[in-house]
């Protein structure tokens, strides 16, 4: 079952070397536990089972066990339980303490998932357990032990003798034992008095007779029962699928019905009615009593996106980022109980604990977002695949501007394209302008909308339509640049540019979060002067504020976003028309679906696309084509201008002609070139210290042993860098990175566990590997 050697914790105590013969019993009597801890290390431990804990502990329970020299108690996962072999020496072997849930948190399947992703991400099966279940599980948020009461007690005095003193009673106390005589379960003291209509002393003196008795028990409380049983929500038919959708439908319904784990590359335009198909979809599973899980980035969690499921389905679990550990709790057992038709959440959704899986959809399947930043640093797109392939169910990846990761599948038949290429209704899709700003006099005068983007707002308002613009840097200005050494001002801790926050009149790191005054004099030269230059998402809501001023205007960046609900509150005022133009980030520029929008500006196409960066132009493509996609989608029609300076681009002439087909079919040509993903796989090793020369020094030398073991081993692994990752500074360390890059990913895990134990330490210095990294940075 398990993948790395097995080894337990008595080899990390001092043993006798040999043990004595009486100390060598039969380690076939012994029952054992296999346990993973949340640590780095990928190491299974083996702990004896105590008796009273061996008809309950199962694979899959959580557990407190003894680790380390000093016996403290850790909270570790039960992956297997059985005999022991007789390799197994028994000698030193320590016990399991307790069993932490009352239920076992992985089944069969998800013990699988998580092994594999252990494997596949190369970090520990325990780190993996301990990141899929919820805080709100682990502490069991939303519990508390309670005192309950029940009749009778164990040492309780014959049947005659209680019988007599039950006859003697005083009032309160026989109403009081009456009461909990007739209750259905035991009560608590708050329950027990106010059905008894009396005090506590009866009941005291009861325990005392030993009449009745107490013991602790766990029990609910959750606060948020409204939010989570959300109100009665008005519930809609399923509309009647175009000629496309149905056809996309009927073959997700034949995987669905023959039980495959197909993967399907839904690639339908945008505004082409994709959600239809996905909720169609569902319906089928839960026409069989089946779960689906639908991952959407959390960005789009919108009310718009949730309020579609909820109207079409008894009961949808919604996983956004502000629930409280007690609602994320409450979730996870109605979903582990099967209440839950539609789990709706983002990346972490994926390990939806549904004992029912019918069906999972990726929505929006370009995001970065679903991939995981820290460790276990997966794709849930990759852990859906492997959790579709587990549980013999299809998986959805639907996106208009899909991954070339994606597409490549589609091109090499391993997945299966089903295609949408026309908007519903007919409707067309939005024809798109690029406009060469580098001739603009007002972009030449410092300000973000350029003549003709102007004339098209004017247009677009004056006809009643509302328009969406689209930044991708929030602040004032992006940059704080001293004319005398032509630098700009930099984080003390980051190599990064500070933006200048003038509502608050801040400089700060949008890295580290780092903030101060602006300085008036450069830190670097001690020239006076400081210029702001650039703009942001707050120069161009002023901009936008002078600019039409009888229009109302909303900025929605992560500024602006904070509290909960703010994000509804703006999104329903644009839906409500009470806001004309509605500019921001990313925020703005997905999966939002409002007819009314007839224009859309892109303000600044080139941002994304100067990265240094593997994906920058993909990326670029994917921005584009989805903010532009915001437009058109009523009868009014929509146009998009998209402002740049580099208007002959491919990633932006693509995207204005929504030729995706091209675009894959240049960038793949690209990538087949250097032979970079998906063509090949990379795992990025970053190394970080506070002194430059040593995490040079110390990247240089793994780096080395990495590419003498792949020699030795005869492994195609090839080793790029290493080189000072693109922030070379961050958060006071230094950093540099090198890639691990091989046509096949188990080359580069095989070459990892080669070499990981032998790998030398440096004090101050740490290093994560990342496999099929997103971020380059
Ligand atoms: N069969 C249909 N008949 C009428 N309207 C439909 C039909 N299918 C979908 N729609 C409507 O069309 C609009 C666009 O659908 P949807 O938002 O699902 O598109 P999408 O493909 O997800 O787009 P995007 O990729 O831009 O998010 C929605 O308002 C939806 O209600
Ligand atoms: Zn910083």
């Amino acid at each position: 079952m398990s993948k790395p050697k097995q080894q337990s914790l008595f080899e990390e105590e001092e043993l006798p070397e040999n043990p004595m013969p009486w100390e060598r019993e039969s380690a076939q009597d012994l029952y054992l536990a296999e346990i993973v801890l949340n640590r780095p290390v990928d190491r299974v431990f083996h702990y004896k089972v105590p008796e009273e804990l061996r008809p309950l502990l199962r694979a899959g329970h959580r557990v407190q066990v003894p680790f380390g020299r000093g016996n403290q108690f850790a909270p570790g996962y039960c992956v297997g339980v059985g005999p022991g072999d007789e390799n197994l020496p028994s000698v030193r072997l320590k016990t399991v303490e307790a069993i932490l849930d009352s239920r076992p948190l992985f089944n069969a399947k998800m013990l699988k998932l998580t092994r594999w992703i252990a494997d596949r991400y190369l970090c520990s099966w325990g780190q993996v357990l301990d990141c899929v279940v919820p805080a709100g599980v682990k502490n069991q948020a939303g519990t508390r032990m309670v005192t309950v009461f029940e009749v009778g007690t164990a040492d309780a005095a014959d049947e005659a003798q209680q019988n007599d003193l039950i006859e003697k009673l005083p009032a309160k106390q026989r109403a009081v034992y009456d009461a909990l005589k007739s209750a259905a379960r035991p009560l608590t003291l708050e329950e027990l008095t106010q059905v008894a209509g009396c005090g506590s002393g009866p009941v005291n003196s009861l325990k005392k007779k030993a009449l009745i008795s107490s013991h602790q028990k766990r029990m609910q409380h959750f606060e948020n029962d409204d939010d989570i049983v959300h109100a009665h929500i008005q519930k809609q038919d399923d509309l009647k699928l175009n000629r496309d959708q149905r056809l996309a439908l009927d073959q997700i319904l034949t995987a669905i019905r023959g039980q495959q784990s197909e993967t399907f590359v839904l690639h339908g335009v945008t505004g082409s009615g994709k959600t239809e198909v996905y909720i169609q979809a569902i319906r089928e599973v839960v026409s069989y009593g089946q779960q689906a899980i639908v991952l959407v980035p959390e960005i789009s969690l919108t009310p718009q996106a949730i309020q579609r499921f909820r109207s079409r389905f008894d009961s949808v679990a919604v996983l956004h980022s502000h629930l409280t550990d007690s609602d994320r709790h409450y979730h996870w057992q109605n979903i582990a109980a099967g209440k839950v038709q539609v789990i709706v959440g983002a990346r972490s959704a994926v390990f939806a604990p549904a004992p029912h899986l019918g069906l999972i959809i990726i929505d929006e399947e370009h995001e970065t977002s679903f991939k995981q930043e820290t460790a276990p640093r997966y794709h849930a797109r990759e852990v859906a695949r492997k959790r579709s392939e587990l549980e013999r169910v299809p998986l959805i990846l639907g996106s208009a501007t899909p991954t070339l990761n994606s597409w490549l599948r589609v091109i090499e038949k391993k997945d299966t394209l089903i295609s949408m290429p026309r908007r519903v209704n007919d409707l067309p899709m939005p024809g798109v302008n690029i406009v060469d700003v580098r001739n603009d006099v007002q972009i030449r005068r410092n300000e973000s909308i350029g003549r003709v983007l102007f004339t098209g707002m004017q247009h677009a308002l004056g006809a009643g339509g509302q328009v969406i613009l689209f930044l991708n840097l929030r602040g004032y200005s992006p940059a704080l640049w001293c004319k005398g050494c032509g630098n700009s001002v930099k984080c003390p801790h980051c190599e990064i540019s500070l933006t200048w926050h003038r509502d608050k009149n801040l400089a700060v790191c949008h890295s580290c979060d780092f903030s101060a005054r602006p300085p008036t004099n450069c830190p670097g030269c001690g020239a006076p002067g400081l210029r702001f230059v650039g703009a942001g998402t707050q120069r161009l809501e002023e901009e936008v504020k002078a600019k039409f001023p009888g229009y109302s205007c909303q900025r929605m960046d992560s500024d602006t976003m904070r509290g909960v609900g703010s994000h509804a509150r703006v999104l329903n005022a644009f839906a409500d028309g009470e806001v004309d133009i509605l500019l921001g980030t990313q925020m703005i520029a997905k999966g939002l679906d409002f007819p009314n929008v007839t224009l859309v500006g892109v303000v600044d196409a080139d941002t994304m696309l100067h990265q240094p960066d593997l994906f920058a132009s993909e990326r670029t493509f994917q921005l584009i084509a989805q903010v532009a996609g915001r437009t058109g989608r009523g009868m009014q029609g929509g146009r998009v201008f998209v402002q740049s300076s580099s208007p002959t681009e491919p990633a932006i002439v693509k995207a204005a002609e929504h030729d995706f087909l091209g675009f894959a079919r240049l960038e793949l040509g690209h990538r087949k070139e250097m032979l970079a993903p998906p063509f090949s796989h990379y795992a990025r090793v970053i190394l970080r210290g506070p002194q430059e020369e040593h995490v040079e020094h110390f990247a240089r030398q793994l780096a080395e042993i990495l590419s003498v073991a792949a020699n030795e081993k005869q492994l195609q692994v090839q080793i790029l860098g290493p080189a000072p990752a693109p922030i070379i500074r961050l958060k006071k360390y230094f950093r540099y990175h090198f890639q691990l890059a091989a046509i096949d990913v188990e080359q580069i895990l095989q070459l990892w566990h080669e070499v990981e134990g032998k790998l030398p330490r440096e004090k101050g210095i740490e290093y994560i590997i990342d496999v099929d990294p997103v971020n380059m940075r």
